[in-house]
């Protein structure tokens, strides 16, 4: 065996979401969000689950902090909820959220650990969807508003921010394909959506720029590598179109200030009926000093005349090794995402703000959590990252997702992406999985066996 040494500086951690572990829905002047309402909506998430509880984390950061001691963790992200900090979105600030988070972060300096703050990832404060939520540009002011209290209050102590994680995923599976609160079917509403979260990001980072902080900030994307199941050209537009699809429409208008030409033509009328404004684009593309990505699998694609998607239809191949999610296991997917945004986007900072797999881990009569498959994921993909430095890529960190077991949005608590399994039967018990252990031992040797 030999050992795969990463750069001495480099940031091992983990990341989890507000509304995915927190629980503690209406209390300490928390307001209502979006995902609380769309999981309390029936039919919405699987078994009817909803973040009411979760995994409770509001009541056990200090233990969760411990668990992260215990695992040598050198970050952690996670987000700030909107709601429990401004409550109706905007006006009246609930001093209770901002104590919760300052509670949260001096455990975090305590243990030696680097916080790291997603300042949105998905739970919108109610009372600003029923103003037109992301769809209405007014939402981009309120935005920074929260985002400039958050720097003003944490900017001494927060190593990194980012601004939003996924807007692909808040615009079109939240108003494109309506899976997502607040659950909106329009593929128009989702294209402004995704202009107006851009626009937010950059005025936002604009306003961090102003308060001359010196911690740093960038944006999160989901990301994939697309490739087309023949060299036929078809195909092969095939998969360019998917990769302008999710990677593009936000790639290209954060690091060159324009959308992708490409998908322009595809989208027609629905490009030109947008509302942007002259001084959009430019500010969007406000510099960063990182790009944060979460990379899960790949995409593999054909021409198909007759799919009502981009003329696309998804390839899955048998012989493939695939998640709980149904994703395939595809770790040269990441090495490739990684050479490509070097050569074609930027050279800035990048880390993997999210990478790990779901699977159906259970409780093993002596009581541990053998999870291989999940160490065999995710040890495929440190291998890939470790390749892509190699060759020059300036990774610089690794986020596994998740710390714990969580609420996966409409699947509910069927799916566990956990590093921490979590006993929902059981009071929320926490027990750390074998990849805990695993993990523990890469972060401390700052390398990895292979
Ligand atoms: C295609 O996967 C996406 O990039 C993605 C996967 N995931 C995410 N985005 C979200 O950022 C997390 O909140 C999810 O819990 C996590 C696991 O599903």
């Amino acid at each position: 065996m030999s050992r795969l040494y990463f750069p001495k500086d480099f940031i091992w951690g983990s990341a989890t979401a507000a509304y995915q572990i927190e629980g503690a829905y209406q209390e300490d002047g928390k307001g209502e969000s979006i995902w609380d309402r769309f999981s309390h909506t029936p039919g919405k998430v699987a078994n009817g689950d909803t973040g009411d509880v979760a995994c409770d984390h509001y009541h056990r950061y200090k233990e969760d902090v411990e668990l992260m001691k215990e695992i040598g963790l050198d970050s952690y992200r996670f987000s700030i909820s909107w709601p429990r900090i401004l409550p109706k979105g905007k006006g009246e600030i609930n001093q209770q959220g901002l104590d919760f988070y300052r509670g949260l972060i001096n455990e975090l300096l305590k243990a030696g650990i680097k916080p790291v703050v997603t300042l949105y990832h998905w739970d919108l404060p109610q009372a600003l969807q029923e103003e037109g939520g992301w769809a209405n540009r007014e939402i981009v002011k309120h935005f920074v508003n929260y985002a400039e209290i958050l720097f003003n209050e944490f900017g001494d102590v927060v190593s990194q921010w980012i601004t939003h994680n996924e807007p692909f995923v808040v615009a079109f599976n939240g108003h494109g394909s309506g899976d997502h609160a607040p659950g909106i079917k329009d593929q128009q509403v989702a294209l402004q959506v995704a202009h107006n979260l851009l626009l937010s990001h950059g005025l936002a980072v604009k306003k961090f720029r102003e308060l001359k902080l010196d911690n740093e900030i960038g944006i999160t994307l989901n990301l994939i590598s697309s490739y087309p199941i023949s060299d036929n050209v078809e195909d092969n537009k095939a998969a360019k179109r998917m990769e302008d699809y999710i990677n593009g429409w936000f790639l290209e208008p954060l690091f060159k200030g324009r959308y992708p030409e490409r998908i322009v033509e595809f989208y027609g009328e629905k490009f030109n009926n947008l509302d942007i404004r002259e001084d959009d684009m430019g500010l969007i593309k406000e510099e960063i000093d990182f790009l944060g990505i979460n990379y899960y699998s790949r995409s593999l694609v054909r021409y198909n005349k007759d799919s009502k998607f981009l003329g696309i239809e998804g390839v899955k191949p048998q012989d493939s090794q695939y998640t709980a999610m149904d994703w395939e296991i595809y770790p040269k997917g990441l090495y490739d995402l990684l050479i490509k945004l070097n050569q074609e986007y930027t050279q800035k900072p990048l880390y993997i703000t999210e990478n790990g797999a779901a699977f159906d881990d259970k409780i093993s009569e002596g009581g541990g959590v053998h999870d291989q498959d999940r160490i065999d994921y995710l040890k495929a993909h440190f291998q890939s990252a470790y390749k892509a430095i190699q060759e020059g890529v300036a990774l610089k960190g690794y986020y596994v997702w998740s710390l714990m077991d969580n609420f996966e949005w409409a699947y509910g608590y069927s799916k566990r992406f956990g590093i921490t399994y979590i006993d929902y039967e059981n009071n929320q018990r926490r027990i750390l999985k074998d990849s805990a252990y695993w993990y523990k031992n890469i972060i401390v040797n700052n390398s990895l066996e292979v």
